[in-house]
This record gives C-alpha cells, sequence and structure tokens, in this order.
C-alpha cells in the first residue's frame, strides 16, 4: 500500500505541532515536510507532497493554498479567516485545476460538527437564537471561523423555513453589547486564560430555552478529523467545506 505523502504547514503552532505527532502515527500517511512561518512554499514540490494541511494564520492561508493547487497539491485547510469573496478566488484557481481537492473545515471535532447540525436542525422551531463562543487569549480573529459558520448554517436554516427576523426590542446600546451579527445571527466571543475552543448556541422561545454546547479540551480532538480530511479530499476533486461532508451524518 503506498502511502500519502503528506505536508504540514503551521508545524510549530499549537495545533500544526499536534497535525504533525498525528500524521507521524497515521499508518497510511508519510510525513514529508513540515513549514513554519519563512520556510520557502517550494519544499512542498521538493518533497512531492501530494496533500498540504494548513493550521497558519488568516493572513497566510491564502497565498498558502494558492500554491498549492497551483501545484496540484490538495489541501485540507483549518486555518480561518474565510470571506465569501475568499470562497470565489479559491474556485476560480481550482477550476484551472480540476483535479485537486480542497477542504476547507471550519471545525475537524466530530463534537463541534455536530453541533453545527443539531444547531442547524434546532434553529427553525425558536424564535431565538445566538450563538456565544469561548476561546483562549492568543486566537488571531473573533468571531471564530465555527461561530461564524454555525450563525450561517442557522439563518439558511431559518430562511429556508420562513422564520422571521427574531425579537430584540434594543434601542440603545454600547457598541458591541449586542455582540457581531453574522447573516442576522448574534454572535458573542469570549477570550479568556484558561479556556481552548468552546461553543453554545442558545435557543429560547415561549416558556423555554435548549443550550446546545460543545468543549474542545485537547487539541487532540481534531486529529481524526484531520486525518479523515487527509484520506478523503485526495479522491474528492473540488471545493469541500465543512467536515461533515466526510461524515456520513444523514
Ligand atoms: N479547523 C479547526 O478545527 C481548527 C482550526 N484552528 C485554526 O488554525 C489556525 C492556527 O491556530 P493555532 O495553532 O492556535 O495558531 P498558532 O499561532 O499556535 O500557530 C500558527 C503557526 O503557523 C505559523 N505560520 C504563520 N504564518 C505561516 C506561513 N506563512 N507559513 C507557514 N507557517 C506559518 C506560525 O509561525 C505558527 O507556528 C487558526 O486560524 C485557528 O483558528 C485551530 C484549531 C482547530
Ligand atoms: O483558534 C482556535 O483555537 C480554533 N479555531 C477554529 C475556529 O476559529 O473556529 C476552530 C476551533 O474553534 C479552535
Amino acid at each position: 500500500m503506498s502511502r500519502i505523502r503528506v505536508a504540514v504547514l503551521g508545524a510549530k503552532g499549537r495545533i500544526g505541532s499536534e497535525a504533525v505527532r498525528a500524521v507521524e502515527g497515521a499508518e497510511d500517511m508519510e510525513l514529508v515536510a513540515a513549514l513554519d512561518r519563512k520556510d520557502g512554499l517550494e519544499t512542498l514540490t521538493e518533497a512531492g507532497a501530494q496533500v498540504a494541511v494548513d493550521l497558519t494564520h488568516p493572513d497566510a492561508v491564502m497565498g498558502n493554498l494558492e500554491y498549492c493547487v497551483d501545484h496540484g497539491i490538495h489541501g485540507v485547510i483549518g486555518t480561518t479567516g474565510w470571506t465569501d469573496e475568499r470562497f470565489e478566488r479559491l474556485r476560480r484557481r481550482l477550476d484551472a485545476s480540476p483535479s485537486t481537492g480542497v477542504l476547507v473545515a471550519p471545525n475537524f471535532s466530530i463534537g463541534a460538527v455536530l453541533t453545527m447540525r443539531f444547531a442547524q436542525q434546532a434553529a427553525r422551531f425558536f424564535e431565538s437564537v445566538e450563538v456565544v463562543e469561548f476561546h483562549h487569549p492568543n486566537k488571531a480573529d473573533a468571531p471564530s471561523g465555527t461561530a461564524t459558520r454555525t450563525a450561517r448554517l442557522i439563518a439558511a436554516a431559518r430562511a429556508e423555513a420562513g422564520c422571521p427576523p427574531q425579537p430584540d426590542a434594543t434601542t440603545s446600546a454600547l457598541d458591541g453589547a449586542r455582540g457581531a451579527e453574522v447573516d442576522g445571527i448574534p454572535v458573542h466571543a469570549v477570550r479568556l486564560r484558561g479556556l481552548l475552543a468552546h461553543q453554545e448556541v442558545l435557543l429560547g422561545d415561549t416558556g423555554e430555552t435548549l443550550t446546545i454546547r460543545h468543549d474542545s479540551l485537547h487539541h487532540s480532538c481534531f486529529m481524526p478529523g484531520i486525518l479523515l480530511g487527509v484520506r478523503r479530499v485526495v479522491e474528492t476533486p473540488g471545493l469541500t467545506v465543512g467536515l461533515e461532508n466526510f461524515l456520513d451524518l444523514d
């Protein structure tokens, strides 16, 4: 059996260093490159990488990914910072390299993916929905990629069900007090020493509330999802957004 030749970008980071160990420990994979800031991307082609796992920084991910796609290297992308404009840019790039696959996964943990799915299912049954995410204070971006994706999925489910805008009588608020709005869903970001990555989806209706909460307690929770992404992306050309597409959830 030939092993999948994998490179990790952001290899010295919190999640990248864990990913290096996970790839090294996977029998069907070979770690051929471990790059961090200032390492040249040509190392990827020189090492014959088939898949690049990007766990770097929102400012770096697009350049890395464009190099990979242009050189036919599949991408498994955990780095955040995805906007509609970035997805469009990536789609255009992939059009020119039709056999290359890219997975952009806002969250690789199974529990977080299920949180998003359950929130999507529950969204149309409640008048009010808000998302609160909690992370370590070294995180570069807010709100988290997971919270943004969760809010988008909730908003889409509510729009499809014909839900009206949610009630909110606030007419006067300190800037930021009601969080940021993602497709009409309030999203609040907490940064607190001691935390890793956590999220609550709060749903409310007359006389009841439902809270869907997920806690990532260690970076190891992202590893099965990353390895699954590597195995599946080599046989899935084009852009896949969300690990749920590889989980046979329905
Ligand atoms: N999708 C998911 O499940 C997860 C995604 N993340 C995301 O992964 C990214 C990294 O998170 P952390 O590991 O906590 O950050 P970190 O700051 O600990 O690590 C990032 C690493 O990338 C390196 N780096 C920066 N620019 C680079 C470049 N151009 N080329 C190669 N390496 C470069 C840095 O030197 C650093 O070692 C963030 O966007 C974070 O939100 C983090 C955890 C899970
Ligand atoms: O920076 C992190 O730590 C994480 N980033 C991702 C995000 O922004 O959603 C995934 C997870 O929340 C951990």
